[in-house]
Parts: structure tokens; sequence; C-alpha cells
């Protein structure tokens, strides 16, 4: 059995269908990205694998406990840390009294080894913490009891990069250890350096679920070329040349096709320069965000329009 196994999760708000029988499994020791653009849906599922959200059709489960049944679930809930997006800290208690508190409900015996890696202030209020600060409070509040599943919303937003590349190997480390850690995020990058498996989210609907190796198999190559006016009509005419963009005296696209053929097309021209590159996550992502290839921002466009 799966850590978390949801099987056609649907949450209708009634003018959004923020979840549409979304269904896959993160097993143990995974780290799984939960990927998509803003008001995909990723919050709703989060919340609703925590119990704190109804599903409208459809179930999960979470370490074994469905959550339906809300005993099972609060005794799973136990052996679960969560960093939810939104850290609705009281302002007027200090980050040890937060840390105290968790500690008494759940347990907190790795606080010290958390604070020598993610450094909050935690004597003074909360009201004086930068998000930052929060962040890494919460962060210390999700793992402090040493639980098996860690659910994230968004857990790097608000950090510097330092700490952030910090969370990155602490959370590999942590995968080390067997513990199972499903985060959400769109920022592609971080996905990259530390996910197993992503699951991808578009307007509610699981539209991808890869292992992060394959998803960039599959994005092909950037080819980057400086060259003749006809090399750039041949070259962009290939079986799996797209993004076409054009220079002054170049071109650029992705390349999924065969590489001897593209090998073979630029022999037969004058070539000034070539780069040969992974794309941008970014470019990557793009087929499953956006639904011509465009993107959501195209969308958000024309929906405006
Ligand atoms: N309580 C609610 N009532 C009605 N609609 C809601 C509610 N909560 C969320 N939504 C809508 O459901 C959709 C999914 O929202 P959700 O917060 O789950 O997305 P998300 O992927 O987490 O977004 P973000 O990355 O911006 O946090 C959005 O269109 C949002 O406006």
């Amino acid at each position: 059995m799966g850590v978390i196994e949801l099987d056609g999760l649907t949450k209708d708000y009634g003018d959004v269908l923020a979840n549409d029988d979304v269904s896959f499994t993160v097993e143990t020791g995974e780290i799984f990205g939960y990927l998509g653009p803003n008001g995909a849906g990723k919050t709703t599922t989060i919340r609703t694998l925590l119990g704190l959200l109804e599903p409208t059709s459809g179930t999960a489960t979470v370490l074994g406990a469905d959550i339906h049944d809300e005993g099972a679930l609060i005794d799973a809930k136990q052996r679960i840390g969560y960093l939810p997006a939104h850290l609705g800290f009281n302002e007027e208690v200090t980050g040890a009294d937060v840390l105290d508190y968790h500690a008494s409900v759940k347990g907190g015996d790795r606080r010290d080894e958390l604070l020598e890696i993610f450094t909050p202030p935690v004597e003074r209020p909360i009201r004086e913490y930068s998000s930052g600060n929060k962040r890494m409070l919460g962060i210390i509040q999700a793992f402090m009891h040493d639980p098996e599943l860690v659910i994230m919303d968004e857990p790097t937003s608000g950090l510097d990069p330092l700490k952030q590349e910090e969370f990155n190997e602490f959370a590999r480390n942590e995968c080390e250890r067997g513990k199972t850690l499903f985060f959400s995020s769109h920022v592609l990058s971080e996905v990259r350096r530390i996910c197993d498996r992503v699951g991808i989210l578009r307007d509610g609907q699981l539209v991808g679920l890869e292992d992060v190796e394959t998803l960039m198999e599959q994005g092909g190559k950037r080819v980057r070329l400086r060259t003749t006016d006809e090399a750039r009509t041949a070259l962009t005419a290939l079986d799996g040349a797209s993004d076409v963009q054009t220079f002054a005296d170049g071109i650029q696209f992705i390349y999924t096709g065969e590489y001897n053929t593209l090998l073979r097309e630029l022999a037969t021209h004058d070539v000034r320069e070539i780069d040969i590159s992974e794309p941008p996550l970014e470019d990557v992502f793009m087929h499953y965000y956006g639904a011509d290839g465009a993107g959501e921002s195209n969308q958000e466009v024309q929906s405006d329009a």
C-alpha cells in the first residue's frame, strides 16, 4: 500500500472544479512533487488529504487511514508533518512557544537538530518575523516529531536561495532516512533538483505523472545556432523541431527527434556557432500546463478578452 493513495478525488466548490477525479499513489521513501500553476488545485488536494476539506467525491488514504474515517486520520496525523502555504501563527507568542506547544501535542525529539539548520529567532515574538523566518519555523514544526510522512504546501516560498539549497539537501537526507515527502510547488528548478517523481495538475486534472528523469528526456534538447537562412528553413522543418524562435543571424528550437537526423542535416549547412543544451524546465512543462502549448498566461489573456 502506498503512503498516500488518491482514488478519484474530486472537489467541486460550486463555481470551480478544483480537483477533478485525481488518482495517484505516493510510495514510501519518495520525494513527490505536486506541480501546477496558480489555482491548479494543489492546496485543495493537500487540505483534503489532511481532513481539512471534505471531498465532493472520491477518496484517499494517508498512511493507511481513510480520509473519511476521522478517528483513523487523527491517529495517522501523529505520524505526519504538515507545512501549510499560509502560516497562521499567533503573532503575539514567540517561536519557542510555538515549538513548545507542538512538542506537547506531537513530540519534538528533533527540535535542536533542526534549529541548527533552520534558524528562526525563536526567542522573539512572531510579529517580528520575516516571511522567511516564519517559513523556517514552519519547517521545524513539520519535522520536529520525526514523522514518517511530511506534506508541504510551497515549502521554500520566502526562503533566500541559500536556505532553499539547505532545505533541498535536508529533504534529500530525509528521503535517505526512509521518510516520504510530498510537496506542492511551482518552482520548477527545485523540483528538478530534489524530486523523484512529479504529478502535474492543471485546472484540477492530473495531466502528468512521471519520474523526473523521464520528464527531462521527453523535454528534448534546446538547439541554438547561427547559420544561413536556407539552413533555418530546413532545420525547423525536421520532425521533432518545435518552439522555433528566429534571431537576426540564427535560430533556436526545441528538438525531440532523432539525433542522427539532426546531425546529418546540420552537416549539409554552414553552421557558424551551435549550442545544444537542456531546455529550461518551463519549456518542458509547457505542454502540460498550456492547452495548446501556449501556456497559462495566454489563456488568461484570452479569458479576459
Ligand atoms: N474555498 C473556496 N471556495 C471557492 N473556490 C475556491 C476555494 N478555495 C480554492 N478555490 C478555487 O479553487 C481553485 C484551486 O485553488 P487551490 O488553492 O487549490 O490551487 P493551488 O494550485 O494551490 O493554487 P496556488 O498555487 O495559487 O496556491 C482556484 O480556482 C481557487 O480560486
